[in-house]
């Protein structure tokens, strides 16, 4: 089989016949070949199978398969009106054969024929009933079918052919040739099934016209073998047309569809590569875009049609301009251009966008048009921008190592080299695991690290590591696995901070809190907590500890003296002295001035044991402390008091046991110095009374708890000269609280002074009252000053300025100073007595007897009166040695031109005894105990005044 030359070259097919002749010159030979090899039953039959090889006659694989999938339905679609013709044909023939023929011939002839077209219709009908007809089989069966239809035609010529009526044989070869001329028409789509066909139907009749044997007969053969000729010659070509125009049917398909495929492909190529082309066409400026190009502009494709508004409509307002210029430019200059900008969608959302284009220029340079692309770089941007901050980040100052799956290390940065000492190049390539290795860790602790980051995929904690240099230095270390999309493993990071720095800070951080820098003793906080580590913990079971609370004796002195440096020098040499006297088990600290704590543990079970151990070791330091220092080239001598209080395992809380100390510690103080001393529960309890009072007392002024009594104080003819202001508390839940309960406490807190001026202010306010009532104006008003108030610095300008604010009489005002504070500082008394007394202020000197009372310092000071204490007067008459230093005090007075002024008389005798021996001037409960001033004022009303005379 053969196709057309100018087909066969386009499509690389070959017109050749699939067996040429061998030699062409040789007309018998020819005619055999055509007739054994070409026409063939056999050759027919198989022709379909056959590849033909020939190097210039290939026909693809798929052609062929185009080819039969064209040509069966046709071949099948001419069945129904060839069976028809065939029956017409065969029934006319037989009708007419009839007439000169045997029924029975005829007879025979139409069944024959009758079952080739009964078998073509069933094929037929198995054809159509095919769900995917396999083009191959169905073909090769259609030839077989026309191979039988043919041999049926071609047993008519030797059935039903009449051997003495011409006419009848003209007939048969007339219906004969018809047949095998509508079978050119329609089977020449298949030449092998129209050789099929007419091979054998014209073969019967040649046979039998030959057999006829008459120059008539043998000449109508011979017109036959023509017909025979000339018809396939036709048919050659039809089919030759036929398979041409399939097979470019079929090609056009074919490009066709590779065209629409490569299409789809590239569109989708560019969806993916979000990738967009436009042509700008100048000439008549329109727009066309690809479906990618209206996406990148957030449109459906196709949406619109493309213009320059809308291309500009889409860029950023910021880009405009910009893309106009460079656009404009590129338009001008005939240059490709490319440019980066922004487009807004209609959602408002931004994508970046990379615009590149070529100017199309005509025959003589006319720019006609602009192509290009668009492509969306938005996430090639993110990409490009997440790349550039990684490997910021990637040189940041924390040390950085990536690894490979096998923990090689692959990459390190500048900060990893400046930390170990590792160049890169020294680093790549070793393992992770050589560089954490230090001493400082067992294999245990690399063996957790390894697992827990294969088990949880990350370590963070600090780690000793090693520097090239064999440093080993502390670094905070986060080792995390990478893992890629498909969870596996890919890569290490570990991330570093040399922490050497921030160890040092913590350390000096923790001295600070922990440490007194000075002594560099455990501070407060510390022992603290080592107190309560030793009461929870720290001692065995039944075992005792002590707390030794030390305080030095007259620190403030040395450093008000000779400064804080030398201060300084001597705690510092004391905190050694100390340490040296205790365990190592022990803790000495520093509480803060000249305050110590000592934390003795593992002393004896035994109580008393115990107490005889912290004992001696008290002893130790006291002794050790009493040694001379030498500060600065200087002798110095100190002394402490050292407060100790036991305890055991839990017994008592931290602030408890520190409380019980320091009241031992203060006993010790009161106790005169250098001394030690245990804790005493009395001791304890009062301390508690006092700490109560001594915080109640600090809010007492405020809350104007305080007020004054007033005692009468008469002449022994009942003429009441005055009165002594006595202070009074009333505690919001104690009472009435008694001076000797509190005023010792102001004096030791320092309230005193407050309280002093509170109490002399009151006094003036009275006194001026009295004195603007003429029957009260001539009272004296006499008011307790404490040493400590007398000695302050503006003692004297504060009485001066009460004196004035209140305007009173200063000689009304009568001040009782006690022998200790007179004598404390004779001098500073003396002048501050002077000052005042030039204002007019009085002078008692109070508890008089039950000090120095000394003839020489009384001469000394401007005083007014003594008073006789209340202790001489009590047991006057009763004990003759009251007796006789009464009798002393009344002669000194007078002796020394003093007013004389006896307290505490409380019986008719003792004024009598007093008046026997000139004191005529009294104070006591015979007269009236100390009250509220009005009752004072009622006393005053009920005993009128007697003129002195
Ligand atoms: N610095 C200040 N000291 C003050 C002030 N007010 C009082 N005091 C001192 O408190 C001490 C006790 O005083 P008080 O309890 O008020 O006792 C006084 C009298 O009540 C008591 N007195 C007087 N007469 C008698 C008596 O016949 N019998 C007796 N048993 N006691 C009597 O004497 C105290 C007065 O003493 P004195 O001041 O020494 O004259 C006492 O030391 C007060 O000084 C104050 O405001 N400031």
């Amino acid at each position: 089989m053969g196709v057309s030359r100018p087909f066969a070259g386009k499509y690389g097919l070959s017109s050749a016949p699939l067996f040429p002749p061998q030699n062409h010159s040789l007309l018998p030979q020819t005619l055999i070949n055509r007739l054994l090899f070409r026409y063939a039953p056999f050759r027919l039959l198989t022709a379909c199978r056959t590849v033909n090889t020939h190097p210039k006659n290939v026909r693809t694989t798929a052609e062929t398969a185009a080819l039969r999938s064209q040509q069966v339905p046709i071949l099948y679609a001419s069945i129904p009106v060839s069976l028809l013709g065939n029956a017409l044909i065969a029934l006319i023939l037989a009708g007419i054969q009839s007439q000169v023929l045997a029924a029975s011939a005829l007879l025979i002839w139409l069944t024959v024929l009758g079952v080739a077209l009964a078998f073509r219709w069933l094929l037929l009908l198995r054809y159509r009933k095919a769900s995917q007809p396999e083009p191959d089989l169905w073909l090769r069966r259609f030839r077989l079918s026309m191979l039988a239809t043919g041999v049926a035609w071609g047993l008519a010529s030797i059935l039903t052919f009449p051997v003495n009526t011409l006419p009848h044989q003209a007939f048969l070869a007339f219906a004969i040739a018809g047949l095998t001329a509508g079978a050119n028409t329609t089977l020449s789509v298949d030449r092998q099934s129209l050789l099929a066909f007419t091979l054998p139907t014209l073969i019967g009749l040649i046979t039998r016209l030959l057999t006829a044997g008459t120059t008539m007969h043998i000449a109508m053969a011979a017109m036959v073998m023509l017909y025979l000729l000339f018809t396939d010659m036709i048919a050659r070509r039809t089919h030759a047309a036929i398979v041409e125009n399939i097979l470019l049917r079929h090609a056009g398909t074919l490009r066709e569809q590779a065209l629409r495929s490569s299409m789809e492909r590239m569109k989708q190529a560019q969806q993916i590569a979000h990738l967009g082309s436009f042509e700008w066409d100048l000439r008549n400026n329109t727009l066309q875009w690809s479906d990618e190009h209206f996406r990148l502009w957030g449109l459906p494709p196709h949406s619109t049609t493309p213009s320059q508004a809308l291309f500009l409509r889409g860029i950023h307002p910021d880009d405009t301009d910009k893309v106009a210029q460079t656009i404009g430019n590129a338009r001008r200059s005939r240059q490709r251009y490319t440019l980066n900008h922004r487009v807004v969608w209609p959602d408002g959302s931004e994508r970046y966008m990379q615009n590149r284009g070529e100017v199309v220029t005509d025959t003589v340079g006319n720019a006609v048009a602009i192509k290009g692309t668009v492509q969306d770089i938005t996430e090639r941007r993110q990409t490009e921008e997440d790349l550039r901050i990684a490997a910021i980040a990637f040189e940041s100052l924390e040390g950085i190592v990536i690894t490979d799956t096998q923990k090689l290390i692959l990459k390190v940065n500048r900060a990893f080299t400046h930390i170990t000492g590792y160049s890169s190049a020294e680093a790549i390539g070793n393992p992770l695991g050589a560089l954490l290795k230090s001493s400082y860790h067992d294999s245990d602790f690399y063996r957790q690290l390894w697992q827990t980051l294969d088990n949880e995929g990350s370590w963070q904690g600090e780690i000793w590591s090693s520097r090239k240099n064999g440093e080993a230095f502390p670094a905070a270390l986060n080792l995390t696995s990478v893992t890629a999309k498909d969870g596996v493993t890919s890569h290490y990071v570990a991330t570093f901070f040399d922490i050497t720095e921030q160890k040092k800070s913590a350390a000096l951080i923790h001295n600070l809190a922990f440490y007194d820098p000075l002594t560099e003793l455990p501070n407060r906080r510390q022992m603290q907590d080592k107190l309560q580590f030793a009461l929870l913990a720290g001692l065995k079971h039944h075992q005792h500890g002590a707390l030794l609370f030390i305080d030095l004796d007259k620190f403030k002195e040395l450093n008000d003296t000779k400064g804080h440096h030398i201060g300084d020098l001597l705690l510092v040499e004391i905190a050694k002295r100390m340490k040296r006297c205790v365990g190592n088990d022990d803790t000495v600290s520093r509480q803060g001035g000249d305050e110590f704590v000592v934390i003795l543990t593992h002393l004896s079970d035994d109580f008393d044991e115990a107490t005889a151990q912290a004992e001696q070791v008290a002893e130790k330091i006291r002794d050790a402390i009493n040694q001379p220092f030498n500060l600065q080239g200087q002798d110095h001598y100190s002394s402490t008091s050292i407060g100790i209080s036991l305890f055991r395992h839990n017994e008592f809380s931290v602030d408890e046991l520190l409380l019980r100390a320091d009241t031992a510690m203060y006993q010790a103080k009161r106790c005169g110095r250098n001394t030690i001393r245990f804790f005493d529960p009395t001791t304890h309890a009062a301390m508690e009374v006092r700490i109560g009072l001594e915080a109640d007392l600090r809010t007492a002024l405020l809350n104007n708890e305080f007020s004054l009594y007033y005692q009468i104080q008469t002449l022994d003819s009942g003429y009441i000269t005055g009165a002594e202001a006595l202070l009074r508390w009333h505690h919001p839940e104690q009472g009435l609280i008694a001076p000797v309960k509190f005023i010792p406490l102001t004096e030791e807190i320092g309230l005193i002074t407050e309280i002093g001026y509170w109490t002399l202010e009151t006094a003036c306010i009275q006194l001026k009252a009295w004195a603007d009532n003429p029957a009260t104006a001539h009272l004296q008003l006499s008011v307790n000053v404490s040493p400590r108030q007398f000695h302050q610095d503006q003692f004297v300008e504060k009485v001066s300025a009460i004196i004035t604010n209140t305007g009173i009489d200063a000689s009304k005002l009568k001040l009782e100073l006690t022998e200790s504070l007179v004598l404390d500082d004779m001098n500073d008394t003396i002048k501050k007595m002077n000052r005042l007394k030039k204002m007019g202020v009085q002078f008692s000197l109070d508890d008089f007897g039950t000090g120095y009372s000394s003839l020489s310092y009384l001469t000394q000071l401007p005083l007014d009166q003594l008073k006789i204490d209340k202790s001489f007067v009590h047991n006057l008459t009763l004990k003759n040695a009251d007796n006789v230093i009464v009798q002393t005090i009344i002669g000194m007075a007078i002796t020394l031109g003093l007013d004389v002024i006896a307290e505490g008389v409380e019986t008719a005798e003792q004024a009598a005894f007093l008046k026997a021996n000139y004191c005529y001037h009294y104070q006591g409960y015979l007269f009236g105990k100390p009250v509220p001033l009005a009752e004072f004022e009622a006393a005053l009303a009920d005993m009128p005044p007697i003129k002195q005379d």
